[in-house]
């Protein structure tokens, strides 16, 4: 048996892809797997704003179109670039190790904290979870949108000026960007920017029929991790949320129980609701999904 497994081409996609693929390697050695690069419509038009281009979709359409149609078997996807509802006859698989679930920023040489940037510091982030937080932290701060892979934003730092670029921890932990920058790096924890929900963590598409794949992913699940999926995707879901609200989730296991925070903005920023829930390992996707439905009561009371 072979199994074909699709992912995007860009570093980040293929070194996440290799990395799944070596786990299942281990398990079953007499499995032969291949990596097929797919090119989506995101890749294709990289100059024009996300905003513009319109759904979160435009990274995995043509992936999924591959899993349906039988010519890939599985597909690897950074969970938090993944739409609430996925295709009929398609679904997430286990779940692995959740990577470093922060953000961080990478600052301009010469720089040594968040803390100690210059009035008015501008930072480079497109990302409005990233700028309304931030804001609530320094109000003086500014903000650039870049666009682009991991590598060219933190080129865009020295290229556009900045004073420091905010990204996730898990993309430059796993293209080993994080240690050969680590002078210039600093973690900011989730109090002061939520991370995007399932933040760090990867998913694992398949055809929801192939219950033989499904079968194999489950060697290399990693229950913590799959329940901070389940519930910080259930917040996602009951949000109805799409990429241009302003949202962050964070679940954290606290023994049987789970504690979840939630995080959703309007569109301008003017009103930013954190809202925490607990409650037991089970109720992970209900307590998910209330709290999405409690935090969207709030923002009604505020837009009247
Ligand atoms: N939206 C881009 C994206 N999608 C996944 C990651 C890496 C982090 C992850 O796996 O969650 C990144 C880069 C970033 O946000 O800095």
């Amino acid at each position: 048996m072979k199994i074909i497994v699709g992912t995007r081409g860009s570093n980040l996609a293929l070194t996440q892809t290799k990395w799944v693929v070596s786990q299942l390697q281990n398990n079953y050695p007499n499995t032969e797997f291949e990596i097929k690069t797919i090119t989506t419509t995101g890749d294709r038009i990289q100059n024009v704003s996300l905003d513009k281009i319109g759904e979160k979709g435009v990274f995995v359409k043509e992936i999924e179109e591959q899993l349906l149609s039988g010519e890939i078997d599985l597909a690897v996807h950074s969970m938090k670039d993944m739409p609430g509802e996925l295709p009929e006859g398609l679904m997430f698989s286990w779940v692995p190790e959740r990577e470093d679930y922060r953000d961080v920023i990478v600052l301009k040489g010469g720089y040594k904290s968040l803390k100690d940037l210059p009035k008015g510091a501008v930072i480079g982030t497109g990302s409005k979870r990233r700028q309304f937080q931030l804001s609530k932290y320094r109000e003086d701060l500014k903000f650039d949108s870049i666009r682009g892979n991991i590598e060219t934003r933190v080129r865009k730092i020295e290229d556009q000026n900045l004073h420091g670029v905010i990204l996730a921890a898990a993309g430059l932990k796993r293209i080993g960007l994080y240690e050969k920058l680590r002078n210039r790096i600093e973690p900011i924890e989730a109090r002061i920017i939520l991370p995007s929900p399932a933040q760090g963590i990867l998913a694992i598409e398949i055809r929801e029929e192939n219950t033989q794949i499904h079968k194999m992913i489950e060697s290399i699940n990693h229950s913590e991790s799959f329940l901070q999926a389940t519930a910080e995707r259930s917040f996602l879901k009951g949000l109805n949320g799409n990429c241009h609200i302003p949202m962050g989730a964070l679940c954290a296991i606290k023994g049987e129980n789970i504690e979840i925070e939630g995080l959703l903005g309007n569109e301008d920023g003017s009103v930013l609701i954190k809202r925490k829930a607990y409650g037991p390992k089970e109720d992970a996707e209900k307590l998910g999904w209330e709290l999405a439905k409690d935090i969207l009561k709030e923002m009604k009371g505020y837009e009247g």
